[in-house]
């Protein structure tokens, strides 16, 4: 992208002057890079709650704990929901909508495990398979959001065995934004609906193919049948 770099060397008195239109680049790779690689993850994290329902009783009755408590239902309350940071953690290790992060090009000759990589080789990263490492991930193939409880593993990309965001000066600049993407409309859709599967359909059958493109999304779209939730009613003091 870059048009990052070019915002900063022109100027409006200088007479070839683009900074609208590099400005509209800009805002057209945070709709780009942002919208679809959120919807992903939200996409997965559905389907894997349903595969998993121990985890998907426990989100929802995190979420709907806090914000019964809170007595509304908006970001501030995101920061409580431990156990739904740990769901989305586990999310992008197995689903990393960007699965193999941005190419690069190798500055100079290095080896890796024993293969000599030349310069200005461009050199592709796998974030979906390291994520799925057996050498660095106990029963890699388990949807188990539990593995990130205690665990100082980040989405910061100083953790090699987890890049979902990618790392080094590359890494994506829309972290915070995307988990919050994430994060409010899992919270909503736990909160409002219980989630059925349709046809007396078992979750053990559930389909997790998954499509190959830009962002991996699920092959063929999940039907679920929501059934909506009532809050208790608050007591009167
Ligand atoms: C769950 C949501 C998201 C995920 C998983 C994600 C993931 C990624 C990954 C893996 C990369 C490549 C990093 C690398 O090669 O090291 C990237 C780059 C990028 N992301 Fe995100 N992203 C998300 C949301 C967003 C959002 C919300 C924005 C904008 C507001 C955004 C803007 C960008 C941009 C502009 C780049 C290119 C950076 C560059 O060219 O150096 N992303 N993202």
């Amino acid at each position: 992208m870059t048009s990052y770099l070019r915002i900063t060397s022109t100027t409006s008195s200088n007479p070839g002057y683009h900074g609208e239109w590099i400005l509209g680049l800009s805002i057209l790779d945070m709709f780009s890079a942002g919208s679809e690689t959120s919807a992903t993850a939200v996409d997965w994290a559905i389907t894997e709650m349903i595969k998993t329902p121990r985890v998907m009783k426990t989100a929802q009755n995190e979420v709907r704990e806090v914000f019964n408590r809170k007595g509304q239902i908006d970001e501030t309350c995101i920061r409580e929901m431990k156990y739904l940071n740990l769901v989305i953690k586990e999310t992008l290790r197995l689903h990393p909508p960007a699965p193999l992060l941005l190419p690069r090009e190798c500055g100079e000759k290095c080896g890796i495990d024993g293969y000599e990589i030349p310069v200005k080789s461009k050199v592709i990263v796998n974030a979906w398979v390291i994520g799925r490492d057996p050498n660095y991930w106990n029963e890699p193939e388990r949807f188990n959001p539990d593995r990130f409880l205690d665990s100082s593993i980040d989405y910061k990309g100083t953790h090699f065995e987890y890049i979902p965001f990618g790392a080094g000066r590359r890494i994506c600049p829309g972290i915070s934004y995307g988990l919050a993407n994430v994060e409010l409309p899992l919270a909503f859709l736990l909160y409002h609906f219980v989630w059925k599967l349709p046809n007396g359909m078992k979750h053990e059958d559930l389909d997790m193919t998954e499509a190959f493109g830009i962002a991996v999304r699920r092959k063929d779209d999940m039907h679920l049948i929501p059934i909506s939730y009532h809050p208790p009613p608050t007591k009167k003091s």
